[in-house]
C-alpha cells in the first residue's frame, strides 16, 4: 500500500505580472472562507469592477521586488519545494512506499492536481500537512474544503489524515526560539521583539475562528521558551485588507508608536509564515522597516521564517510520522 504526503500552502501567482496577478487574486478573493461578505452580489461587483482592475498592477509591482529573491521565481513556492525535498530525503530512508507532492490552495501546482498525481501513483492513504501553524477557517479549513471537493468526484476514496495545526508543538516553538537566538548572536539583542502574524477580519474571530487564540498561544509559548518578560516582546497583526475592522493591534501602528516613544532597536519575527513570502520579504522587511525608521527608530531587523532550517524540517517530519 502506498501513502502520499501532501504539503500545502497558500499559493502564489505564476509570474509577477498584471495578468497572472489577476488570475491569482480572482481565485483567492472569490473564496468565501477568505472573504465572507454580508452581500455576495455586492462583493462580486466590487471584486470584478474595482479590485481586479486596480490591485493586480499594484501587487505585480510588489511581487516583482521579491521575485527570484530566494531560488527562482516566487519565494513561497521555491521554499515549499525545499521543504518537500527535506522531508522526502529523510522519510524515504525510514519508510518504503511513500510518495510526495506539493499543493497550493490558489495558483499552481493546485491541490487538486497534486491529489490526482497521488491517486495516479496508487495511494490508499494521504497525509495532508497544511503549512499553517495556526488554524484558521480562512486558510486551513479552506484547504480542507478543496480536498473534499476534489475527492467528491473520486469513486475510490483514500484514507485522509489532515494535520489541523501545530501552533503549540514543542518542536515548532523550539525551532522558532533557535532562530531568534541565532539571529541575536549576529545582530545583537533588541530593545523589543515584535511577534507579528497575518491578520484576519475581527468579525471572523467573533464568529468563532480560533486563529486569534492560536496566534496569542504561539506568542506566549515562544516568549516563555526565550525566557522573555512581558515588557520584552509585543504581539501584533499585519497584512490588513479592505475597510472592515481586522484583528488588532496592528504591526504598523505598534512600530510607529514604539519608535515615537524612543525604542531604537526592534527585531520582528512572523511565526505564522512557515516560508518567507511577499508578506514577510516585502511587507515586513521593506514597508514596515520604513515605518519604524521614519518614525525615529534606529535599528530594525527581520528574523527569517523557518523555511528549510534543519530543525523545522525535523519537526515537520515528526508531525507527519505520527500518522504513518
Ligand atoms: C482578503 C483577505 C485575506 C485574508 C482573510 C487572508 C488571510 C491569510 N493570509 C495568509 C497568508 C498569506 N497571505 C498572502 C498574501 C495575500 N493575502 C491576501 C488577503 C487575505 N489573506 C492577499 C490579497 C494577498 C496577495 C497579495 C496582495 O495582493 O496583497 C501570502 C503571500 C503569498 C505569496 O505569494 O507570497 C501569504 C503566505 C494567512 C496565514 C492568513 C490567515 C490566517
Ligand atoms: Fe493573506
Ligand atoms: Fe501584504
Amino acid at each position: 500500500m502506498k501513502t502520499g504526503i501532501l504539503l500545502t500552502n497558500l499559493g502564489t501567482p505564476d509570474t509577477p505580472t498584471k495578468s497572472a496577478l489577476r488570475r491569482y487574486l480572482s481565485e483567492f478573493l472569490s473564496d468565501s472562507r477568505v472573504v465572507d461578505p454580508p452581500n455576495k452580489l455586492i462583493w462580486w461587483l466590487v471584486l470584478n469592477v474595482v479590485i481586479l482592475n486596480i490591485r493586480p498592477k499594484k501587487s505585480a509591482k510588489i511581487y516583482a521586488k521579491i521575485w527570484d529573491k530566494i531560488g527562482t521565481g516566487s519565494p513561497l513556492l521555491s521554499i515549499t519545494k525545499l521543504q518537500l525535498q527535506g522531508v522526502k530525503k529523510t522519510l524515504l530512508k525510514q519508510h518504503e512506499n511513500l510518495v510526495f507532492e506539493i499543493g497550493m490552495r490558489y495558483g499552481n501546482p493546485s491541490i487538486s492536481s497534486a491529489l490526482d498525481k497521488l491517486r495516479a501513483q496508487g495511494c490508499e492513504k494521504i497525509i495532508v500537512l497544511p503549512l499553517y501553524p495556526q488554524y484558521s477557517n480562512t486558510t486551513t479549513l479552506s484547504t480542507l474544503d478543496t480536498i473534499n471537493q476534489t475527492l467528491s468526484s473520486w469513486t475510490q476514496k483514500p484514507k485522509i489524515a489532515f494535520i489541523e495545526y501545530y501552533y503549540d508543538n514543542d518542536g515548532y516553538l523550539q525551532s522558532l526560539a533557535n532562530s531568534v537566538l541565532e539571529h541575536q548572536t549576529k545582530h545583537g539583542k533588541p530593545d523589543k521583539l515584535m511577534i507579528s502574524f497575518h491578520g484576519i477580519p475581527q468579525r471572523y474571530v467573533d464568529n468563532g475562528d480560533v486563529y486569534y487564540d492560536h496566534c496569542i498561544g504561539t506568542a506566549r509559548l515562544l516568549a516563555k521558551k526565550l525566557d522573555l518578560d512581558e515588557s520584552d516582546y509585543l504581539f501584533s497583526f499585519q497584512s490588513i485588507f479592505g475597510r472592515e475592522l481586522w484583528t488588532k493591534p496592528q504591526t504598523k501602528e505598534r512600530l510607529e508608536a514604539l519608535a515615537s516613544n524612543g525604542v531604537a532597536h526592534i527585531q520582528v519575527i512572523c511565526p505564522g509564515f512557515s516560508a518567507d513570502c511577499l508578506e514577510t520579504l516585502e511587507e515586513i522587511e521593506c514597508e514596515n522597516r520604513d515605518y519604524f525608521i521614519q518614525a525615529g527608530g534606529r535599528q530594525f531587523s527581520y528574523i527569517p521564517a523557518l523555511n528549510d532550517r534543519n530543525d523545522h524540517i525535523k519537526m515537520l517530519i515528526d508531525l507527519i510520522s505520527i500518522h504513518l
